[in-house]
């Protein structure tokens, strides 16, 4: 992902879901260069985000995004979540601030929905508290969707593990760039 350009500078985190009772994930350690990770850069957080007692490495922070990480394993039940900062689905969700729709194309195959389907990718405010931008998650959360863009900062991606919300995450830039370039935006697909 960080070759395909979507995790920028240091942007960027991706988390696993180790257990549920209580909520525990792996998440990356924050302002690192995630095309460069190894497996010590990883923090294991709470519920909330924060980083839980007794760390292998306890130098490191979690993710600023942890606490949203957290949540959306939670409310979706995912084990695994993936953010890049994708231009694609930033300059649709500047496009289309009520939800980007997709609709009749192959590719929705690969985020578990038939060609012919329509799927509202939904559009929340950015924020740095990661409680508002919870709730706004939560708010827009739409069990047969799994995604969410944050409008000018990037998207949110989940899936059973690290490789499903990889491969949908793939097929998201292909549908929005797609997208895009029907509505006459081929600049930026270019
Ligand atoms: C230039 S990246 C700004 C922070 C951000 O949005 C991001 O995705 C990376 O944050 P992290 O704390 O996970 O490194
Ligand atoms: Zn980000």
């Amino acid at each position: 992902m960080a070759g395909l350009g979507w995790m920028r500078g240091t942007s960027g985190n991706l988390s696993v879901t180790l257990g549920r009772d209580p909520l525990r994930l792996a998440v990356t350690a924050s302002g690192l260069d995630k095309g460069e990770l190894s497996a010590s850069d990883v923090v294991v957080v709470d519920e909330a985000g924060a980083a839980v007692p007794d760390q292998p490495n306890p130098d490191q922070r979690p993710s600023a995004e942890a606490g949203l990480h957290a949540r959306i394993a939670a409310v979706a039940g995912a084990g695994a979540v993936v953010h890049v900062h994708m231009l694609s689905a930033v300059v649709a969700g500047q496009r289309w601030p009520e939800g980007v729709v997709l609709r009749d194309l192959e590719m929705l195959k690969g985020l578990g929905r038939r060609d012919d389907d329509v799927m509202t990718v939904p559009v929340v405010p950015n924020s740095q508290d990661m409680r508002v931008l919870g709730d706004a998650f939560e708010a827009s959360f739409d069990a047969a969707t799994p995604a969410v863009i944050v409008a000018r900062h990037g998207l949110y991606v989940w899936g059973r593990d690290l490789v499903q919300a990889r491969h949908r995450t793939e097929c998201l830039d292909w549908l929005f760039r797609f997208t895009l370039a029907a509505n006459g935006f081929q600049e930026v697909v270019a």
